[in-house]
């Protein structure tokens, strides 16, 4: 089996590559601080053998010194690699995790329970196809339980994974379990989950995580990694459009004119009609282009070159799409926000707003509503605070292409950058979409510039939305 876990050691193209041949699925871990999220996917790991022998020997080693498991393997150190989190207790940032069984490749979004989980957590669930969410079985639904599940079910994931943890520390209780799974599917019967899977599990002992457990003779399911290799992942619900930022026109002689990005959504063959926002021109796909030779079809993931057959102008910023599913251009947006910034925001502000490779500016028009996230209900509200979720519009300097967020996670998705500290202000999910009804200059195929750095390099969303395709 193929050995490898971490980004920095082994490149998410690189990934994919080595593993094309497989289906690939996306989750997110969430939970409270010490729920035992690093433990379960440190066992993950451990039990899908993606570590080498002189990672083991050095994690005997990590946790006679590191470790809160006295002489035993802590597992969480594979995980809580850092050390200044080893030194602090907690897990700072969003990590990608990949591993892969003979059935699935998976790529974990581990997010910590700390205070800044509505920003972390909408940056790893916005891409994720199922929420693991962990729950301590002594300790039962959280205030955070809720308000996880509230940011998972707004960010479009349908799946839920309910990893009731710690049953060896109530005696494995089905009654606990049951109280658990009810109190839960009370809570998110308004919030249009698809399906809720509870599975109770011992992270720290390995039970039901990749390997049945048999201290619960009560529960007939399956582990938690046979569901993960089972459950439906996106693409197999529903296709989308065709979708392909343009990251840069590919020109080495005037022979050859490309236009190269990363697939965000859908597939493509020679042969298909498309249509180039923010310019509307049309053409058809005459070549797929990679370095490996031409493509009968790429699709979402795939890094391409596009040769098209007619003379089109396009360039960085562009999106090129299906004609039959084009994107909408427009200069006004009803987004909903994850505010991530310590200053509130208020009608007037002003930031930039970046799509994909679109980078636009924006003023914030009007702000409507603001989600409790208690109840998931929303109250009028005229101002944003940090960490919270609401309904804002937008007005744009230009127009740029979008798709409403539940027809596309991409193109429905932008950031906000404070233009000040060039920090990563907010995620914001499209809601509706209404056509620009005159002509504006649509934005230009920007050169690089300031906001365009600064998303590049700075933020966890830009940086994620660069992994996966933004
Ligand atoms: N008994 C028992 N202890 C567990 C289990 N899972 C995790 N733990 C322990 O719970 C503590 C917290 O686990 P972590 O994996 O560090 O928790 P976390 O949710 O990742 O916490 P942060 O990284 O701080 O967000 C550790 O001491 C684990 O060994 C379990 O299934 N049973």
């Amino acid at each position: 089996m193929t050995i490898h876990q971490s980004p920095e050691a082994f490149g998410y193209d690189a990934f994919l590559r080595t593993h094309q041949s497989k289906e690939v699925l996306r989750f997110i871990t969430c939970g409270s601080v010490d729920d035992g999220k690093s433990t379960l996917i440190g066992r993950l790991l451990h039990d899908t053998k993606q570590i080498f022998d002189d990672q083991v020997t050095a994690l005997q080693r990590d946790s006679r010194k590191h470790g809160t498991q006295g002489a035993e393997v802590d597992l969480a150190l594979l995980v809580d690699g850092l050390q200044a989190e080893r030194e602090q207790g907690i897990t700072i940032d969003v990590a990608y995790r990949f591993f892969s069984t003979d059935r699935r490749s998976f790529i974990v979004a581990d997010t910590p329970g700390h205070e800044q989980y509505t920003r972390n957590m909408a940056t790893g669930a916005s891409t994720a196809d199922v929420a693991v969410i962990l729950v301590d079985a002594r300790h039962g639904l959280t205030r955070q339980t809720r308000r996880h599940a509230l940011l998972v079910s707004l960010l479009g994931i349908h799946r839920v994974a309910l990893a009731i943890n710690k049953m060896d520390l109530v005696g494995w209780s089905q009654d606990k379990f049951d109280a658990i799974l009810s109190g839960f599917q009370a809570f998110a019967a308004p919030l249009n989950f698809s399906e809720v899977r509870a599975i109770p599990l011992s992270a720290k002992n390995g039970d039901n995580v990749v390997l049945p457990g048999t201290a619960a003779t009560w529960y007939d399911g399956v582990p938690l990694l046979r569901y993960l290799e089972e459950v439906p992942v996106k693409s197999e619900e529903r296709a989308a459009a065709f979708r392909m930022p343009v990251q840069w026109v590919n020109r080495p002689n005037s022979d050859f004119r490309g236009f190269s990005g990363l697939i965000a959504s859908g597939s493509v063959a020679p042969g298909d009609a498309v249509t180039v926002a923010p310019s509307g021109k049309t053409s058809t796909v005459a070549r797929i282009f990679t370095a490996d030779g031409d493509l009968e079809r790429a699709s979402e993931g795939q890094s391409v070159t596009l040769v098209l057959a007619d003379e089109v102008d396009a360039s960085r910023g562009a999106v090129i799409a299906t004609s039959d599913a084009p994107l909408t251009l427009t200069d006004s947006l009803d987004v909903r926000l994850f505010w991530a910034a310590e200053t509130d925001l208020a009608p007037g502000a002003s930031l930039w707003a970046k799509v994909g490779t679109q980078t636009v500016n924006a003023v914030v028009k009007a702000v409507h509503r603001r989600i409790d996230p208690e109840t998931g209900q929303a109250g009028p509200a005229d101002k944003l605070a940090v960490n919270d979720i609401g309904d804002v519009t937008l007005t744009l300097d230009r127009q740029i292409a979008v798709d409403p967020y539940v027809e596309n996670r991409d193109t429905g998705s932008l950031i906000l950058i404070d233009r000040e500290t060039t920090d990563t202000a907010a995620l914001g999910l499209v809601q509706t979409v209404v056509a620009a009804t005159k002509a504006s200059a649509p934005a230009p195929a920007a050169s690089e510039s300031k906001p365009q750095e600064a998303a590049r390099s700075g933020g966890l969303l830009a940086g994620i939305k660069r992994l996966f395709g933004g």
